[in-house]
């Protein structure tokens, strides 16, 4: 069979076979003379299955002269009697439905499908298409009802506020997060994982477009990880602020909620103070004196009040606030960083702006009011997912060097290499549905990773080489009656060595420069 297809095959293509390779031609050969090969009418399967490789290899000009050397091998073959007859499917012009004559009422009725008779082939394709669109539209409703789901359980969620309880140091220190898997509509995005997320260390989370850096940010902040401290505080900063009637310094300054309530309880007991007071002068000129034991009450209460306040440092709460959301070093953060010698504007908010409904912002701003509310509060774990996007250039730097000094732990995912270089201390690879820490910035993980893909590859090129010579002495001795006892142990040998896996690694790097409108910044790292 073989003998005849290759006769064949040369007979067809002629003398442009010489110069194509030998192992094409043989495959094409053993393509053919395998007996189920379906040839397809006039060819046409020939054309489907080997058109391509038949044109890139030079066997033919063109596809119009590729379908005329198909139709021809076809032919050929058919005379020697090689080419099955096979049935040719083709569509109905009607559905069949295996439920005629039984019960209309209870039959599932379809619309009929527009068929002109086309080939099963071409109509197979467009079937093809169909259910790529429609996995997709599944697998996109299943996102947003993934998504659905999230938000239903983030607003059940206790709300991140300033904590003022941690005199004794902070509340979690490491977080031990072990053997989680995490999946987004069927598909499994972190399968087995474990981290250890120390306290203090900076975390840049890194890895190609969609592999589920957002997402495991997300399980994060819902405590949905084993692991988890119940009293972790854990802000993910994702979304702006709701844009509403509330002043930007205010936004921020409500996330301190013991403040906002102690300083909403004076405001209510002074004011009760005031109508008591009035009460009493209408009561003295009556001659009644009721209320005095409310007012002493009243005062009490005033008085632990302002004792709390003090203690929290409420006074200094607006100024604080206010100097994040201008952009300026307070407490003793984010005064060092190699961008020391250019002047900040930080993120930017006037006071005339800080006084602005955060409804009269753009998206942009306030997601900055996001931001700082996000560093007003300090959480245990501050998770920020590309926080540099919203920024320019100015605020990019002042930000770095605000988390530079930042004193507790955070993740950040970022496609900018310098503000990653500047930033963090550790790099968390999510690859290959696994997360592995790294220590050092992005160029320090960088090298590492290159000199383990070289490391790898040596490993893979030595066992493929050792592999080779094995099968090598065993294909030349396998009938040697002699050697028959060296040849089983090197079957065996092989057997047991297997392959080393191969290498996966994440494509190159692109830098991209974001266009200076909505994002003026650093260059960008994104995974081709
Ligand atoms: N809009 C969407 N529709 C359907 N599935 C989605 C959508 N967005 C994300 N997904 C699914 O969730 C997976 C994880 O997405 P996620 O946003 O967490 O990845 P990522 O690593 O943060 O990507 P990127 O760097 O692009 O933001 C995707 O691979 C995809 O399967």
């Amino acid at each position: 069979m073989t003998e005849v297809a290759s006769s064949v095959v040369h007979e067809v293509l002629g003398r442009r076979v010489q110069d194509v390779d030998q192992p094409i031609i043989d495959y094409i050969i053993n393509v053919l003379a395998d007996e189920d090969f379906d040839f397809g009418v006039d060819g046409e399967g020939v054309f489907e299955f080997l058109g391509e490789l038949l044109v890139g290899a030079g066997c033919v000009d063109d596809f119009s002269e590729c379908r005329a050397a198909c139709s021809k091998l076809s032919e050929k073959f058919g005379k020697h009697g090689l080419v099955k007859a096979k049935p040719t499917v083709r569509s109905l012009a009607v559905p069949f439905r295996m439920n005629d004559g039984m019960d209309d009422g209870e039959a599932p009725k379809k619309k009929p499908e527009p068929t002109d008779g086309p080939l099963l082939t071409e109509r197979d394709r467009a079937k093809l298409e169909r259910r790529k669109r429609k996995e997709e539209r599944q697998r996109e409703a299943q996102y947003q009802m993934h998504l659905a789901e999230m938000q239903a359980a983030r607003e059940g969620m206790p709300v991140v506020s300033v904590q003022h309880d941690n005199s004794g140091g902070p509340a979690v220190k490491d977080i031990h997060m072990e053997n989680f898997n995490i999946s987004v509509g069927g598909r499994d995005l972190i399968v087995d994982g474990s981290i250890t997320l120390s306290f203090g260390r900076h975390y840049g989370l890194v890895g190609r477009n969609g592999t589920g850096k957002t997402t495991f940010l997300r399980h994060m902040a819902m405590h949905a990880i084993d692991g988890i401290p119940n009293n972790c505080q854990i802000l993910h900063v994702e979304q702006e602020v709701v844009g509403d009637d509330i002043t930007a310094l205010q936004c921020v300054l409500n996330s301190d909620i013991e403040r906002t309530h102690l300083l909403e309880e004076e405001a209510r007991l002074l004011a009760l103070q005031r109508d008591l007071e009035t009460g009493d002068e209408i009561g003295r000129s009556n001659g009644n004196l009721n209320g005095a034991v409310d007012k002493d009450g009243i005062s009490q209460r005033l008085e632990q009040i302002y004792k709390r306040l003090e203690l929290i440092d409420a006074d200094s709460a607006e100024s604080r606030a206010a100097s994040i959301l201008a952009g300026e070093m307070g407490n003793g953060i984010g005064s060092g960083g190699k961008s020391k010698a250019l002047s900040f504007t930080g993120l930017s908010f006037s006071s005339e702006m800080q006084k602005r409904a955060t409804k009269t912002f753009s998206g942009g701003w306030r997601m900055r009011i996001a931001l700082a509310r996000a560093l007003f509060i300090e959480p245990d774990l501050l998770l920020l997912d590309e926080p540099t996007n919203h920024l320019d250039l100015h605020a990019v730097l002042w930000l770095e060097a605000y988390l530079v000094k930042w004193p507790k732990t955070f993740i950040v995912v970022s496609h900018a290499r310098e503000f990653l270089n500047t930033v963090v201390t550790d790099i968390i690879h999510l690859q290959g549905q696994k997360l592995t820490t790294y220590k050092g910035n992005y160029d320090t993980f960088e090298k590492t990773r290159e000199e383990q893909l070289k490391n790898q590859q040596k490993a893979v090129e030595a066992n493929e080489r050792a592999r080779a010579h094995m099968q090598t002495f065993i294909d030349k001795f396998r009938y040697n009656a002699k050697r028959a006892s060296l040849v089983q142990s090197r079957i065996k040998a092989l057997d047991r060595m297997g392959h080393v896996d191969q290498i996966i690694n994440d494509p190159d790097y692109k830098f991209e420069f974001p266009t200076p409108d909505d994002r003026p910044g650093a260059p960008i790292i994104s995974f081709r």
